[in-house]
């Protein structure tokens, strides 16, 4: 991602609609008439669905104050006649990102090391852990806000209540379920529809549900994945972001695919959140739109 100059304030719009022509030069005219100098421009036409995508980054004179709202109003008389969902982001603005951990850290872990080195820019909100802090010895939280929000079958709502406060109360944006092993309410999965992302530790859609790598061993798979969607009331079934797999042979144990799956399902949740944090995913039905980088 280029960095902009200090003259430069970039913008990052996401559209889908109805397909028709003269979608991406009404886009671009005005763009070019509202002063926005085009970096990026991808679209997808998806035959099936008769919708088209476009993820557009463009760049501004910093010194147009207001632009982003004037740009907002400006752009909703486009919206409308194309029928069109869209956002508009200011790419330097970070988005608040919750995380959510049960026993196993490693995806958690590997995402703090990616924010440290400001390859996920994000502002994490807090760490929200159903199991206690102890159990995650020597992890360097980096002065993070740490919630144990402990669970069980009869305390799930209250702990669910006191999660969606946090997020509330947080203005988180997005939140991630970095191994959280607790299956989210139908209606808390409605109210972060589009904004709360799972690693799933298999190639989906096989071995969906709990101990995934423990299927695959029985079923003798020469491949094991994972897999990054958003989170729908459909148990891993929600609109896939992000996937990768790794050979593995006859000689290897449950406990050798756990421990060679933890690689891919780094990496992939990993690529996923970054995804979602440039505005590169934009939602296809039960499917999505990846604009690459
Ligand atoms: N509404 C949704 N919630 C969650 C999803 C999802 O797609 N929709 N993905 C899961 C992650 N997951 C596998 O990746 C998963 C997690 C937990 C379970 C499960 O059976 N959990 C038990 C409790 C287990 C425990 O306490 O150790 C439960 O919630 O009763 C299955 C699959 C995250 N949530």
């Amino acid at each position: 991602m280029a960095s902009p100059s200090s003259l430069q304030t970039q913008f990052v719009l996401s559209i889908a609609c109805p397909d028709r022509p003269g979608i991406v030069a009404a886009v671009t005219t005005f763009l070019f008439e509202a002063g926005g100098n085009i970096l990026e421009a991808q679209q997808f036409d998806d035959l099936q669905s008769k919708r088209f995508f476009m993820r557009v980054v463009f760049a501004i004179d910093s010194q147009e104050t207001g632009f982003a709202e004037r740009f907002r109003d400006d752009f909703a008389a486009i919206a409308e006649r194309f029928g069109m969902e869209w956002t508009l982001r200011d790419r330097a603005e970070k988005r608040r990102v919750m995380i959510l951990v049960s026993k196993f850290d490693h995806c958690m872990v590997d995402l703090l090391y990616r924010w440290r080195n400001g390859e996920l820019p994000m502002e994490i909100t807090a760490i929200v852990a159903n199991h206690p802090r102890e159990t995650y010895a020597g992890v360097d939280f980096a002065g993070l806000r740490f919630h144990h929000l402990p669970i069980t079958k009869q305390t799930k709502m209250e702990q669910e209540t006191e999660l969606w406060d946090l997020v509330r109360e947080t203005k988180t944006e997005l939140v991630v379920l970095a191994r959280y092993m607790q299956v989210l309410s139908d209606g808390l999965t409605a109210k972060l529809n589009g904004r709360c992302i799972n690693i799933h530790h298999s190639f989906l859609p096989g071995f969906k549900g709990a101990k995934p790598y423990h299927q695959a061993h029985e079923r003798g798979v020469k491949l094991i994945g994972a897999t990054a969607h958003y989170v729908t009331s459909d148990l891993d079934e929600g609109p896939i972001i992000e996937q990768d797999v790794e050979r593995i042979s006859h000689g290897d144990t449950p406990d050798d695919l756990v421990r060679k799956g933890r690689d891919i399902e780094r990496r992939v949740l990993a690529r996923a959140v970054r995804y979602h944090l440039d505005g590169r995913v934009i939602l296809n039905g039960g499917k999505t739109v990846v604009f690459s980088e």
